[in-house]
């Protein structure tokens, strides 16, 4: 981070300047996020499982797919947390109860529907 950068809260000047933002939010949520790691390892595991079952075209973009909508799933959800706790700056609101259940809903049922599509994909590779 440029010392010029630290306080910006105007828009970013340049597309440069907005993906470096963007790979920034990334790196933080592989730090901060223990879910993220999670998910990328079981991810990363798949993809093993992927090679060694040797899947298709098709079945590779499927499996990519459900991999990516869980961690963006994953992103999402840490978005709404640190939104939910900038506003409530520590105090209970049911509201906030009520967002973050929601967006650790929103992460589960992509997990639920990526295990399903992957039971499904290396399922009829097995029988
Ligand atoms: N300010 C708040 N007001 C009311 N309930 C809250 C508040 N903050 C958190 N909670 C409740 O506590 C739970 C855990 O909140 P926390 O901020 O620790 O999420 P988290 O552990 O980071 O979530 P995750 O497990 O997805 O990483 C939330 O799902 C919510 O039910």
């Amino acid at each position: 981070m440029d010392s010029k950068d630290k306080r910006q809260i105007s828009k970013n000047h340049s597309y440069i300047q907005s993906f470096q933002h963007a790979l920034r939010g990334l790196v933080e949520v592989f730090k901060t996020e223990r879910n993220f790691r999670f998910h990328l390892l079981i991810g990363i595991f798949v993809m093993i499982l992927g090679i060694i079952f040797k899947l298709s075209v098709v079945e590779w973009a499927i499996i990519i797919g459900c991999i990516g909508a869980v961690l963006i799933a994953e992103i999402f959800n840490t978005v709404a947390e640190t939104l939910v706790n900038l506003a409530c700056e520590g105090k209970y609101h049911p509201l906030a109860k009520r967002a973050k259940d929601l967006a650790a809903g929103g992460v589960l049922t992509s997990g639920i529907i990526a295990a399903i599509i992957g039971l499904i994909v290396f399922g009829s590779k097995i029988i």
